[in-house]
């Protein structure tokens, strides 16, 4: 899969709350208007503190009812792979998060596969189960094997990875599959299953949440034209828009006028 990218934004607000916060509200208002526009709309969703963070703050949110939950389909970029309910698991934090508290149709949350289940311990057959469900779901107007989601999260490791894509390994050098099983991951649990980058690149926009002060030289590195093998996160880019929500101690090593913080 190849096609056009879009050039990084950034927007740097003053603290990890109020990027979760104006995040939130910024999602509220692109599944809105995505299903406006095409009856239904589609999130990936990951795992980590950033974005669990956004999550709990669009279950808080006064809007949060404006959408229509029940058409939307909900996406993971990676998970743990571990046993159904593991606490660890992605999917786990994101229902305690909020799916638990909206009417999501349970048909449309597509969790990636546990471990000890269908797929035993054998993560790359559950990866390729993911890869099928995925290529299912894709319209001919999405013209590939992932659908054109609306909005894929992602988290940035201090490494730069994003989703269970990590520097120099071999997920971020898969260029054909959309999804992997992956061993020895540097952050534990080591076995997961992720997107790949051109499964990510897939996505209308792609946004990626830092905030905190050992995000810095992982943000000030992927923006300024790092390679994605040795920085994942400088190739987790959109078709239509890539978006970078940072607090302030993340874009501490930006250039600020190229970066000027949009709340006081
Ligand atoms: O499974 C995971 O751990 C996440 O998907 C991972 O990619 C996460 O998003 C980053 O590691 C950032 O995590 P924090 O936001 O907690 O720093």
């Amino acid at each position: 899969m190849s096609g056009a990218v879009s050039t990084p934004q950034v927007v740097v607000h003053r603290d990890k709350e109020l990027m979760a916060e104006a995040a939130a509200a910024r999602l509220i208002t692109k599944v809105v208007d995505a299903q406006a526009a095409r009856g239904a709309a589609s999130v990936v969703l990951t795992g980590g503190r950033n974005g669990n963070g956004l999550l709990a703050a669009l279950a808080a949110a006064p809007a949060r009812d404006a959408v229509d939950w029940t058409r939307l389909d909900l996406w993971w970029g990676d998970e743990r792979f571990l046993p159904a309910g593991d606490p660890e698991r992605n999917a786990t934090q994101a229902r305690a998060a909020l799916l638990d508290a909206v009417p999501v149709d349970p048909a449309r949350v597509h969790e990636m596969p546990a471990a000890q289940a269908e797929f035993g311990a054998d993560a790359d057959a559950a990866a390729a189960a993911y890869a099928r469900e995925l290529a299912a779901a894709a319209r001919p107007e999405d013209h590939g094997p992932v659908p054109a989601f609306d909005v894929l999260l992602l988290g940035v490791g201090p490494d730069t990875h994003v989703a269970s894509l990590f520097p120099e390994l071999p997920g971020v050098r898969e260029t054909e599959r959309t999804v992997v099983g992956v061993h020895g991951a540097p952050k534990p649990p080591p076995t997961r299953i992720s997107l790949t980058l051109p499964a990510i690149r897939a996505a209308r926009e792609v946004w990626l949440l830092a905030a905190g002060e050992d995000k810095s030289r992982a943000a000030a590195m992927a923006l300024s034209g790092a390679g994605e093998i040795q920085a994942p996160a400088a190739g987790a880019q959109g078709r239509q828009r890539t978006l970078w929500p940072l607090d302030r101690p993340a874009a501490a090593l930006l250039p600020p006028t190229l970066y000027p913080p949009a709340s006081p």
